[in-house]
């Protein structure tokens, strides 16, 4: 099974739309210790920087980025599974999207479409797919093939 805990996600800009907000609450509930780390939005050298400065060694870097690699909902939850636990951040991008460098330093580029979304869409996008993660990790009926 998933722990959640182990995951983070840092998200640059505000989520604006009621809508997309109360998605992500409704998601986030089901996902007790998962921590989103919100990051004004700036410049898309100044958001590295910050970026940079709140992640740890530790860390095993996701981004979020379209030309990155795609999986199933199955393969993910098995590639969440197999990380044995890790601390897992995931990154997603400000309207400019992420810089070269960062997606250069994260150990994979998650891709979850290869359509653009804007960035509160992808974030909706992702924590749905932790939760849908998760229920396959743990054999619950949500996932339906
Ligand atoms: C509006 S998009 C930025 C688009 C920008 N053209 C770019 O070069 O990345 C904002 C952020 O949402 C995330 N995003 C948007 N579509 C995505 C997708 N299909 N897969 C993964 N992440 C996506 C990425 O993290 C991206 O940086």
């Amino acid at each position: 099974m998933l722990n959640i805990s182990h995951y983070k996600i840092i998200a640059i800009g505000k989520i604006r739309k009621k809508w997309i907000q109360e998605g992500i609450e409704m998601y986030l509930k089901r996902l007790p210790g998962l921590e989103v780390k919100e990051i004004k939005d700036s410049t898309q050298l100044k958001e590295e920087h910050t970026i940079k400065e709140i992640i740890s060694k530790n860390e095993f870097l996701v981004t979020l980025n379209e030309n990155g690699q795609s999986f199933t909902s199955k393969q993910l939850a098995t590639k969440l599974l197999n990380s044995h636990n890790q601390n897992i951040t995931f990154v997603i991008g400000g309207a400019s999207g992420l810089t070269s460098s960062l997606n250069n330093l994260a150990s994979w580029q998650l891709s979850l479409s290869p359509l653009t979304f804007p960035h509160e869409i992808a974030r909706l996008l992702l924590i749905e797919q932790l939760y849908r993660a998760k229920t396959i990790t743990q054999g619950g009926p949500y996932h339906k093939e």
